[in-house]
């Protein structure tokens, strides 16, 4: 599953793929596809599996995300690296997305305080390797799959400052609880700074402008220190 550059042009990744409209009435552009999508469904299938296989004995463990961007000796860095050994002292097992930044940080950590420390990783279009601080770590090519794994395999979630992707996995968690689709999973925000206008702006716009309902604020909880979030995850899972 691993993406390479082949004479520095882009490897096009196979979300792309199976993401791109392709127009039936440009026969040629129909004929050059490679796989249809409903065998694509095929690859799909074999990483769900190979997932589950790979994570089905994982004990208690709670999915970290965070910036991508952040660079190594950070007072961020420190915060997620001092963010996994919290949590391997207490028992947990991490999860990331097992790229740099935060995700190294953070099983960085964890593997140290000799917790098991998971990357789950994904193809990009350009070069990418899972950081050096995992005991278990998976390639995966598509994002929905991957995420899969983050929910099913995590008692709880926690968010440090981070761009896109981290919103993208912090709203799907709590669309995720908003719906009763998971129970009982604590998503928990470090850095007040950071998360205080986000969080702001969905209690003064989306609720009320009725888009949320009361008490959906309450899903998260916006904290300081990688202490108080481990003390959140510890008591929500002890209960
Ligand atoms: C852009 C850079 C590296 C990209 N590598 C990634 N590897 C694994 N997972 C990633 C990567 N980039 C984003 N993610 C996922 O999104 C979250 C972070 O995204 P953000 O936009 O930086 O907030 C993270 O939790 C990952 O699951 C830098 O060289």
């Amino acid at each position: 599953m691993q993406v390479r550059l082949e004479d520095g042009a882009e490897v096009v990744p196979s979300d792309r793929r199976l993401l791109e409209w392709v127009d039936p009435r440009d026969p040629q552009r129909a004929a050059q596809r490679m796989i249809k999508d409903s065998w694509r469904v095929l690859r799909i299938q074999s990483e769900f599996v190979s997932g589950f296989d790979a994570l089905e004995n994982v004990a208690e463990a709670v999915t970290v995300f965070g910036s991508a961007r952040i660079k190594e000796r950070s007072p961020e860095y420190e915060t997620a690296r001092d963010l996994g050994r919290r949590l391997a002292h207490e028992g947990f097992a991490v999860i990331t997305g097992g790229g740099p930044g935060v995700m190294e940080a953070t099983n960085r950590g964890a593997y140290e305080a000799g917790a098991e420390s998971i990357g789950l990783n994904i193809e990009l279009p350009f070069e990418q390797h899972s950081n050096p601080w995992v005991t278990m770590s998976m390639n995966f090519r598509y994002f929905f799959v991957r995420k899969t794994m983050f929910v099913k395999y995590a008692q709880a979630f926690v968010c440090l400052p981070g761009g896109f992707g981290t919103l993208d996995e912090l709203f799907e968690a709590l669309t995720l609880v908003q719906t009763k689709k998971v129970l009982q999973f604590p998503i928990v925000l470090i850095g007040t700074e950071f998360w205080g206008p986000l969080v702001d702006w969905l209690r003064n716009t989306l609720e009320a402008e009725g888009m949320i309902s009361p008490g959906d604020i309450d899903l998260v909880h916006v904290v300081e220190t990688p202490a108080e979030a481990v003390a959140i995850v510890v008591k929500a899972a002890r209960s």
